[in-house]
């Protein structure tokens, strides 16, 4: 018999890859287990205690494995959280990618992501005890742990011992047929839950933990039901929020969790065990409980309205450009309004990274379906003014080197989509640098401070493999080589290293805002013990040597033959991710040594006394003061 002329409940028997779990009569997930009386009859009174505290037990009831599927920018961070905070469940990622696997079980995670390490060292590798002084010289005792963080390939096994298993794979828009350009491409979604479907145990909790169209868990709900016919499983809605960059500091101390779940016994009965799991770190009053619909368009309107105000202020930038006001301080006077507040109003080239453009057109294919042609004609302004943003920049670029690029060197500092990770998925850089190349510079130097040069080049190769002007592209290990006999310094990243005048300590990083969470002596102490420690190892990932932690640590795994990060060097990352030394720049760039501001991190005046010429997005730049135009 083939597979397609197979029936659902055939394919799940034949699959001898897929463990094929033994069914059981469970109608919702974890029905508590009663006592069996008639074996008690067979024990002695210390045995009866035991099989009767074994049934009662709350701890016994409660999640003890999950899985999550796709170990990418949110399943990696997400799981070495829940890992961390919960000792007691047992964490396993799985993902196809055997290579992306093969780097989370090495000293090089595949993605970067300040405090990471040392959350996915704790969980991951297990902990010596240890006594970690902390501010104030106090000190805590933290015990030994051992490890509960898992990353493997076999999905079916691993999906099969979950009680939770967490859907976090991509969902990019879609390039192709109905709905190509706007709506989701759910290929990897549909592939996981069959995945899911055939090899879970009855009674799971299928967690949506990507960002999924309004109405999905429907779709997750028919495909489980067509391969496991009458088996219960409960489904939710678990959006994540973290923002990249700053991932660990969010998923420690989240605004808000989300879940949402259809309003039945079962269905309320799967959120609170979800709910107990993030209870371990995070205030009750912060769960939020929703059906499934609000919780899933939720994520895409959390997106849609924070891009929203990065439009909102990039078009006034424009404005401010023309009339000598200051978009900064414009920000700054809008932001004291308690009713608007201060965050998302940095002007910029425009927003990039893999999800706000992505959500925002399925937001707006969402509202076409629906014939709402108001709505989505509104959410796409969104989308255009980002576009607009960009495409302004790179024309006042080239207008101001006299309208042509040919033999001239240009330099791009910052390409990954925003500072503080290495992740240029939809980066504003890259079409700029696509744009720029259609001039014909001399050549396009680049360098960024976490992105691993190969990895840029590959990249580069690959997006521009029909191009013939993709040799005019060099990746540099820093930005001096890069910026040396260049025309004009293109600042394309919100880089901390590249500030003029630079930032303090105090400033840049962890230390910034939100501080991480603190000891709070009213909790019990295990979870006292692990917020402390979860502090800790936050501020470890900035400061080791004040903390100790390190002697925490077991040894890291090694990294597979061939490793870019072990190649590139300790010394090499920490030498790019140094300030960088402007004087030194403005040396040895060409004159009049112009630097275009995509981020707002140059103040022009400062920079013009190093010798630059500034032009700086909503801002009076060197040309327009040098004719009068500042305040
Ligand atoms: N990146 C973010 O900051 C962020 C934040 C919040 C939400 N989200 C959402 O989370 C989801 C995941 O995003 P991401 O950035 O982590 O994506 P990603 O591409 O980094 O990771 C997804 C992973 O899933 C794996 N995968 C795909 N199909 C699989 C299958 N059938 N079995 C096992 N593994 C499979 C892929 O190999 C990949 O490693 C998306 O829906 C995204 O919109 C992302
Ligand atoms: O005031 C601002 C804030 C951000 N940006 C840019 O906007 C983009 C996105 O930044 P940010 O939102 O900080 O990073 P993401 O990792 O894309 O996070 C967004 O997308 C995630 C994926 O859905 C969500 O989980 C997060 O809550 C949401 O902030 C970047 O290019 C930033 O440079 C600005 O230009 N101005």
């Amino acid at each position: 018999m083939d597979s397609a002329s197979s029936t659902a409940s055939d394919q799940i028997l034949s699959d001898s890859q897929s463990p094929s779990p033994e069914s059981t009569n469970a109608s919702t997930p974890f029905s508590p287990s009663v006592v069996d009386f008639p074996k008690l009859a067979a024990l002695t009174a210390d045995e009866v205690v035991e099989e009767v505290v074994a049934v009662v037990q709350p701890e016994q009831e409660g999640v003890k494995n999950i899985c999550c599927v796709g170990a990418g920018y949110v399943g990696g961070p997400t799981a070495a959280v829940i890992a961390f905070q919960n000792p007691g469940i047992r964490v396993t990622v799985v993902d196809k990618d055997a290579a992306r696997i093969r780097k989370w079980n090495s000293q090089h995670p595949p993605i970067h992501e300040p405090g990471l390490n040392e959350i996915v060292r704790v969980a991951r590798d297990g902990t010596n005890a240890a006594t970690i002084a902390i501010e104030g010289g106090d000190t805590v005792e933290l015990p030994a742990r051992q490890s509960n963080l898992f990353f493997s390939t076999d999905v079916a096994r691993c999906v099969s011992e979950a009680d939770i298993v967490f859907l976090s794979v991509n969902t990019p828009t879609k390039y192709t047929g109905i709905g190509a350009g706007a709506a989701t491409n759910m290929v990897a979604l549909e592939g996981a839950t069959r995945d899911i479907a055939i090899a879970a145990k009855p009674g799971a909790i299928i967690v949506e933990k990507s960002t999924v169209p309004c109405r999905t868990a429907q779709i997750v709900r028919d495909t489980l039901e067509v391969h496991r016919p009458g088996v219960p499983f409960e489904i939710l809605s678990n959006p994540e929020f973290l923002a990249e960059g700053t991932a660990i500091k969010d998923l420690l101390n989240p605004d808000r969790i989300l879940i949402g779940s259809s309003q039945t016994e079962s269905g309320l009965a799967a959120a609170a065990a979800l709910k107990d799991v993030y209870a371990a770190w995070v205030d009750r009053s912060k769960i939020v409980t929703v059906n499934l619909w609000s919780s899933e368009l939720s994520k895409l309107v959390a997106n849609a309205m924070l891009a929203q105000r990065i439009s909102s202020i990039n078009s006034i930038s424009a404005i401010c450009e023309q009339t000598g006001a200051d978009v900064d301080e414009l920000a700054k006077a809008i932001g004291l309004d308690m009713r608007l507040g201060p965050k998302f109003l940095k002007a910029g080239l425009g927003f990039g990274g893999s999800c706000f453009k992505k959500d925002i057109l399925s937001l707006v294919y969402l509202a076409q379906t629906l014939h709402l042609d108001e709505v989505a004609e509104y959410w796409t302004q969104v989308l255009t003014i980002n576009e607009y943003q960009r495409n302004r920049f790179v024309q006042r670029v080239v207008r101001n080197l006299h309208g042509t690029l040919i033999g001239k060197k240009i330099t791009i500092l910052g390409y990954a989509f925003k500072k503080d990770t290495s992740d240029t998925r939809e980066s504003p850089a890259v079409e700029v640098v696509k744009t720029l190349l259609a001039d014909n510079p001399a050549e396009i130097a680049i360098f960024d401070p976490k992105c691993n040069p190969e990895n840029v080049k590959d990249e580069i190769k690959h997006l521009f493999a029909t191009t013939d002007t993709a040799d005019s592209h060099k990746v540099y290990k820093d930005a001096y080589d890069a910026s040396a006999d260049s025309s004009a310094i293109l600042i394309l990243t919100e880089w901390d290293q590249f500030h003029y005048p630079p930032l303090t300590q105090k400033d840049s990083a962890f230390h910034k805002s939100d501080a991480p969470p603190q000891l709070n002596s009213t909790r019990p102490q295990k979870q006292a013990t692990l917020e402390a420690e979860a502090a800790l190892e936050a501020d470890a990932a900035l400061a080791p040597a004040p903390y100790g932690a390190e002697q925490r640590y077991l040894p890291e795994p090694p990294c597979a033959e061939g490793c870019r990060d072990c190649e590139r060097g300790s010394v090499e990352e920490v030498i790019a991710s140094e300030n960088v030394e402007w004087a030194r720049i403005a040396y040895g760039m060409k004159k009049p040594k112009w630097v275009f501001d995509g981020r707002g991190i140059v103040e022009v005046a400062e920079m013009e006394k190093l010798g630059f010429r500034v032009e700086a997005i909503g801002r009076a730049g060197s040309r327009s003061r040098l004719h009068g135009f500042d305040a």
